[in-house]
């Protein structure tokens, strides 16, 4: 039988490319709308940019790419050396280029698509962000002194999504697989039921597994095509899935794992590891964290049994090359020349087998969503699709390693933030007069795959994780009431944490005693104060829209970091964040100097990670009534996930 709220396959394909388009246009059209038309530093308060940076050193990395180290030049740089804040992130798109200077700033910075060099970001680090540059560019490296960064839009993952969508927009119903008719509501799952889930035990890898941990992997194990993971800030949703791989491959099942970002992958590719199953991680190794390089496909084809067979043509090739340097004759070269296209052919056609011997003896394969869709998998059969942060991706991107499936598991949040959209037309599509034509009404790509198979099957798909291992109760008791239906529970670990119960001396005091203090900015004491960005003047709404300040809550903040510290808590065990760039601008640099090793950052930006101690300066205090708390206004964004 199928729900009521069945979805068309070939409108929503067709009404995904649309939204791809105004997004992708959007994309393309703001930055370089912002690149032409603002200043380096407006740029670099946008997070597209890093000003002021030298270069700091230049290698050979890999794949035989020019690697380009880039610091704070020293001339300008914060006293402890490290890098403003900024928005650029690894994966990114960039131009590095010289600082536009004077009168022929403006030409400058137009030509600047033109004329720098381009590369893919390949790691951020506090004091150093390092680009390896594209071949063109990586040849002559960078020139100039005084450097810049700027980020560009990527259109490179726009095209697999893409791609992906044509497909499912061509295929004919009756090639729809059961998986795809219920993931369409063209059908309702098959009934979950059996020991498997109410009844008898695992063997559990894990004991200490919490009753709603096992309880979703039971569920996750005996659906047939699709079950969602609900799992809150905290709750152990990737140590579940941990336990939930291991079960799938005691089921002597493939399982393909995957996650919208490198850093969702790498962090299971972590935690597996030690169970010294054989795994392989797709994803150029320049993105992947250090620790697990190792399980990347491009090592393995250099290390493993199945290597060997390269191996012995790569040295051939190599012997070739070394002789055409001591060849003078002309005819002898050619000769050369033609046996190493012969010996390149050969050297692909092994590699692929290599690679495929690899990827088909790995029950476990993992990549990002985007990377699932590479020339590896093309023929990879999976019996099982695991989406980590599934919450975090747009539905196209999930849908790259789903044309393959037969069943997924997603894990997610559905209560805290979607993934970023830009243009307004991707928020909700306009029925337009004959451009809407085969589009649906009202689709959005806020809308996740999540957020969507919920709204279609409704929450018997879905498990909750209900124990968090991070707040102290009395933090965890707003988002629980307000978001989760009070269903959270703060583990012993943690329910009753305070700062003063840090392993290092930490003084008693009331900031060390009290898990949750607010402190009140109304009254008029605490102007907010609307920044005039350049960005807004120039570019229209640019990106950070209005940005907002408070200068005395600035000074607030400062005084209370500076009380945490005095009772002895480690500025490293200290966050502050904001949701306004333009707060962030005004109070990071201060802070960090004052207190080197504090992290300040967005809360979008920080949403994931924890400390110890985090101050919230929410900026807004104005006199309107009601009064005015603009995207604050979003719960999910008030959703963070901090502890005390
Ligand atoms: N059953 C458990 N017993 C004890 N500690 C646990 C258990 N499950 C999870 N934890 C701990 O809780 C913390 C959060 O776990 P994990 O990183 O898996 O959570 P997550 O839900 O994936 O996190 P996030 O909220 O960032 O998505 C970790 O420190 C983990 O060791």
């Amino acid at each position: 039988m199928a729900p009521k709220d069945a979805v068309d396959v070939p409108s929503f394909a067709t009404t995904q490319l649309a939204l791809l388009e105004a997004e992708l246009q959007s994309e393309l059209s703001e930055t370089s709308s912002l690149i032409s038309n603002t200043s380096p530093t407006a740029l670099q308060r946008a997070g597209l940019a890093i000003t002021n940076l030298t270069l700091t050193s230049q290698r050979t990395g890999l794949g035989g790419k020019t690697v380009v180290e880039l610091g704070p030049d020293s001339a300008t740089a914060a006293k402890d050396n490290e890098l403003p804040e900024h928005g650029v992130r690894t994966g990114d798109i960039v131009v590095v280029s010289e600082m536009p200077s004077g009168s022929a700033r403006k030409r400058e910075i137009r030509e600047l698509e033109t004329k720098g060099s381009r590369g893919v970001v390949t790691r951020v680090g506090q004091r150093a962000v390092w680009v390896a540059l594209d071949e063109r560019d990586g040849e002559e490296g960078v020139g100039g002194k005084r450097l810049w960064l700027v980020k560009l839009a990527n259109d490179v993952t726009y095209k697999r999504m893409n791609q992906t969508m044509q497909r499912l927009q061509k295929m004919k119903p009756d090639e729809y697989s059961s998986f795809v008719r219920v993931l369409f509501g063209l059908t309702t799952p098959s009934p979950v039921s059996g020991d498997l889930v109410d009844g008898t035990d695992l063997e559990w890898i894990d004991p200490s597994l919490n009753d709603s941990q096992k309880d979703a992997i039971r569920f996750a194990l005996a659906s047939k095509e699709v079950a969602l993971i609900h799992g809150p800030p905290g709750t152990g949703k990737t140590h579940t899935l941990i336990e939930l791989i291991l079960q799938l491959l005691k089921q002597n099942l493939r399982v393909l794992v995957c996650g919208p970002s490198n850093i969702s992958v790498d962090n299971i590719v972590e935690r597996l590891a030690p169970h010294k199953i054989p795994i392989v991680r797709l994803g150029h190794p320049a993105r992947l964290l250090p620790s697990v390089v190792n399980h990347s496909l491009d090592v393995l084809t250099q290390t493993s049994d199945a290597a060997a067979i390269v191996q012995d043509v790569r040295k051939e090739m190599d012997t070739k090359q070394a002789s055409i340097r001591k060849t003078k004759s002309g005819r002898e070269r050619k000769a050369i020349y033609g046996d190493l296209k012969d010996l390149r052919k050969e050297f692909r056609e092994r590699e692929k087998k290599c690679i495929s011997t690899l990827i088909g003896t790995s029950k476990v394969v993992l990549a990002t969503l985007h990377g699932a869709g590479g020339f590896q998998t093309k023929d990879e059969v999976f019996d099982v699709v695991i989406i980590d942060e599934a919450s975090q991706a747009l539905e196209a991107q999930c849908w790259v390693p789903l044309l393959r499936a037969s069943k997924v598991v997603l894990a997610g949040d559905h209560l805290q933030l979607p993934p970023t959209i830009k243009s307004l037309n991707s928020k909700t599509t306009k029925a337009k007069s004959k451009d809407s034509d085969g589009l649906i009404k009202g689709m959005t790509l806020e809308t996740t795959l999540f957020d969507r198979l919920l709204r279609l099957h409704g929450t018997g798909i879905k498990r909750m994780l209900t124990t968090q291992y991070r707040m102290h109760e009395k933090i965890m008791r707003f988002p629980s009431d307000e978001l989760y239906e009070s269903k959270l529970v703060a583990s012993d670990s943690v329910k009753a944490r305070l700062l003063r119960d840090l392993p290092y001396e930490v003084k008693e005091t009331e900031d060390t005693t009290e898990p949750l203090i607010f402190f009140d900015t109304q009254g008029g004491d605490f102007p907010e104060k609307s920044e005039e960005e350049e960005i807004d003047k120039k570019a229209g709404k640019g990106m950070m829209g209005e940005s907002k300040s408070n200068e005395m809550e600035a000074a607030l903040v400062k005084q209370h970091v500076r009380n945490l510290v005095d009772t002895g808590v480690k500025p490293d065990d200290i966050a502050v964040i904001t949701p306004y760039n333009a707060q962030l601008a005004l109070m990071a640099r201060e802070l960090k100097e004052a207190f080197p090793g504090i992290e300040c950052g967005s809360i979008d930006g920080f949403q994931g990670r924890e400390k110890e101690a985090v101050i919230v300066s929410l900026v807004r205090s104005n006199s309107s009534s009601p009064p005015e708390v603009g995207f604050l206004g979003e719960k999910r964004r008030l959703n963070g996930k901090i502890s005390s």
